[in-house]
């Protein structure tokens, strides 16, 4: 059986529809406006609490239903109504090179979505291929708490390092055994590793040819 592939995508370019207003439309609303999107909502009715999201002026709002014999343009479009057929027909209609997500029949889209823990830098994905998504909620819970509660502030640090690292002059052996070095627990937990750090890089690059 093939499967689908984990990517990350930017999502901030993409010109994207979500068809529906209920619980599963607002999930996917939110999770692409936090990333940055503007959506276009396509629903007669909004179920549940979306003031915020309506507030923050990344959502637009088209008060109609969608109908079987339209075709969106939008380089992706979220069908998340509780309207299968209406699913069907929108597939069929669909634009060349479209992007579709079905919330009802998971693998019937273009892509599904896997659940997420997001700590700054940091992302976890777990996905079942829509096996069970309650087997992939209790499976994130567990991820969750094994996750160093530090994850953030590391990443933020060694992102700022490796920039620096890289850029600097010195061997290139020297410098990727400087950032796999910074990366262990003993440097990273290490209260003084800013000076460390400091010290390091006079090293490598005094000690280039
Ligand atoms: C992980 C999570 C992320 C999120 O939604 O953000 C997520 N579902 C969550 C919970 C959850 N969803 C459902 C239940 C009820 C119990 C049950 O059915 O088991 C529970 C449990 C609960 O709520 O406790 C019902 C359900 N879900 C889908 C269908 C349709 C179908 O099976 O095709 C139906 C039946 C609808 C119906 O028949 O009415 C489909 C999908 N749900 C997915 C993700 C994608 C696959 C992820 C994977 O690959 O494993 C996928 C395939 C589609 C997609 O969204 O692309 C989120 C965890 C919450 C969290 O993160 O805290
Ligand atoms: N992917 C998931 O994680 C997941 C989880 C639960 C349920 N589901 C599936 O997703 C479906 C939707 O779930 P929900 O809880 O958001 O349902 P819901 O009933 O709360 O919302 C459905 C929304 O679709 C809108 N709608 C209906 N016909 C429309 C049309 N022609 N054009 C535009 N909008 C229209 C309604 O106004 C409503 O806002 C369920 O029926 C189920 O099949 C998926």
């Amino acid at each position: 059986m093939s499967h689908a592939l984990p990517y990350m995508i930017q999502v901030s370019q993409l010109s994207i529809t979500v068809v529906g207003g209920g619980m599963v439309a607002k999930k996917r609303t939110q999770s692409l406006v936090d990333a940055g999107a503007h959506i276009h909502l396509v629903t007669p009715r909004l179920e549940g609490d979306w003031d915020e999201l309506l507030r923050s002026h990344k959502v637009t709002w088209e008060a109609r239903e969608g109908t079987y014999e339209e075709c969106f343009l939008a380089d992706w479009v979220f069908l998340c109504t509780n309207n299968s057929a209406l699913h069907d027909g929108f597939k069929r209609n669909k634009a060349p090179r479209q992007m579709i997500y079905r919330c009802d029949v998971a693998q019937d889209g273009s892509f599904y979505v896997p659940a997420s823990i997001q700590k700054g830098l940091l992302s976890v994905s777990v996905s079942t291929a829509g096996a069970s998504p309650s087997y992939t909620k209790q499976l994130k819970e567990t991820l969750e708490a094994v996750l160093p509660t530090h994850a953030a502030e590391d990443l933020q640090f060694l992102q700022q390092a490796r920039k620096r690292i890289l850029a600097q002059k010195g061997e290139r052996q020297a410098k990727l055994k400087l950032l796999k070095e910074l990366a262990s627990k003993d440097r990273l937990r290490n209260p003084n590793r800013e000076e460390w750090l400091n010290e390091a890089c006079a090293l490598v690059e005094k000690e280039r040819r």
